[in-house]
């Protein structure tokens, strides 16, 4: 999939990042949080760890509908994917197992984080941020308000231990956009239409991250404000602030699909030929109706990628009842409109260093123009 992503739509990926953050992607453990808006973003997060080495042990939280798709689903099943219910109560013990198993993991892997759980529809977001009016928190334009269980679990149970051979030192705050508000699609990929892929992404050492729980909630909702500011940014100029490094795309992915086709499509060509010509009438209705369920399969898979056919997580109003009532931990509610003043005033005081930081870095894009690593 990297392989059509890549050298059949010749979609381009631009990294929007700090050079000083630049040799550690690929040469630690991070989780990776990333917004979820489009129907290909999870196939460019794929592009990115394969540029930078870490294609196979790329990881993250998935929907548990995810493990029944074939081959793709069974496969995460057995890289050690970790799968969720969406439903904390009966998620927490499995997560926790899963993300134990991962401390182990003897290469360098990226764990990546939908937090906001679902992908971007206009429904979902007004619901969303319903939620965060009764929570007292600022409104976000571009996303959906961060569901931060996940999270917070994930960052305690993978940050350091001594005696660990694995573990995460990062938090990689990954941005993706697509320039001319491309709306990119599967279909769009496997039609050969070429994309144009933005991703800014901050390397937020996991030591300046709260292990306390609430806190740390608190720091990821803070988190997407500054995303959201971001994002405003993006509409706005077209771009993600500071210089551009494109990795550029390596033969591997092609060059595995080339020998799989080789290996495969080749052989099943001659079979079909063969059942074709074999004659019998019971021969070539079985293949043809097998042929029609295969490419039905596919089809299905597909859909799996898009929005409009995606779950109704985060869409239903008796969920925001639910949590309406949740929310009503009535001393929680105080404290996070307490913070959500806090965490204005710290978005205002980060993005001032972050605008800074940038300003240096600009310079030192136009001082050396976007390079190649
Ligand atoms: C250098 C390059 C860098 C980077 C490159 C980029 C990327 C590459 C990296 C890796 C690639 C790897 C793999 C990619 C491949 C494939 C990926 C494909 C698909 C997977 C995608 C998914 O399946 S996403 C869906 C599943 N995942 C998640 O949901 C994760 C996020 N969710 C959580 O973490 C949740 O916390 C949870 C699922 C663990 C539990 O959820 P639950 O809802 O039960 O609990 P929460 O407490 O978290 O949420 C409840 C609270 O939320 C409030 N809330 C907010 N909005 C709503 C709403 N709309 N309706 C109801 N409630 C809402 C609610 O009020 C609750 O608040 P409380 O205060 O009461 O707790
Ligand atoms: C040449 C034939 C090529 C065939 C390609 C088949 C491709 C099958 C890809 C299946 C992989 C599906 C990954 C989907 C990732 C995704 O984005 O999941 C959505 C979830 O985050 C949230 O779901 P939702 O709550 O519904 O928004």
């Amino acid at each position: 999939m990297v392989a059509l992503l890549e050298w059949w739509s010749g979609t381009e990926c631009t990294l929007y990042t700090d050079p000083a953050s630049y040799p550690f992607y690929g040469k630690e453990d991070a989780i990776v949080v990333l917004n979820h808006n489009f129907e290909i973003d999870f196939l460019c997060g794929w592009t990115f760890c394969e540029r930078f080495g870490v294609l196979g042990s790329s990881k993250v939280l998935a929907k548990k509908e995810l493990a029944y798709v074939p081959v793709i689903g069974w496969m995460w099943y057995f890289l050690e994917i970790v799968f969720c219910k969406r439903k904390w109560e009966e998620d927490q013990k499995t997560v926790v197992q899963s993300l134990q198993r991962l401390k182990d993991y003897p290469e360098n892997f990226w764990f990546l984080l939908y937090c906001e759980g679902t992908r971007f529809t206009q429904k979902k977001h007004k619901i969303s941020m319903e939620v965060a009016e009764r929570k007292g928190l600022p409104k976000l334009k571009y996303h959906l308000l961060p569901r931060t269980k996940g999270f917070c679990v994930t960052v305690q149970h993978l940050r350091g231990k001594v005696c660990v051979s694995s573990v995460v030192t990062a938090v990689y705050d990954s941005t993706l956009n697509f320039r001319n508000n491309q709306t990119p699609t599967l279909l769009g990929i496997l039609n050969g239409k070429k994309y144009h892929a933005d991703l800014y992404v901050r390397r937020i050492p996991l030591d300046s991250i709260p292990e306390n729980e609430s806190e740390c909630a608190i720091w990821l909702h803070k988190l997407y404000q500054e995303k959201d500011e971001l994002q405003e940014k993006y509409s706005v100029t077209g771009r993600f602030p500071g210089p551009t490094l494109s990795p550029p795309r390596r033969p591997w992915a092609l060059l595995n699909w080339l020998f799989w086709i080789c290996l495969l499509l080749f052989p099943l060509c001659l079979l079909l030929l063969q059942l074709f010509h074999s004659g019998s009438a019971f021969t070539i209705c079985t293949t043809v109706l097998l042929c029609f369920a295969a490419s039905l399969g596919v089809r299905w898979m597909i859909g799996q990628t898009e929005i409009n056919r995606g779950s109704s997580y985060g869409n239903k109003e008796g969920q925001l009842n639910n949590n309406a009532q949740v929310s009503k931990v009535t001393n929680k509610d105080s404290r996070t409109t307490k913070t959500s003043a806090a965490c204005t005033a710290g978005i205002k005081n980060n993005h001032e260093q972050f605008s800074t930081k940038q300003e240096g870095n600009t310079q030192l894009d136009q001082d050396t123009g976007s390079c190649s690593c």
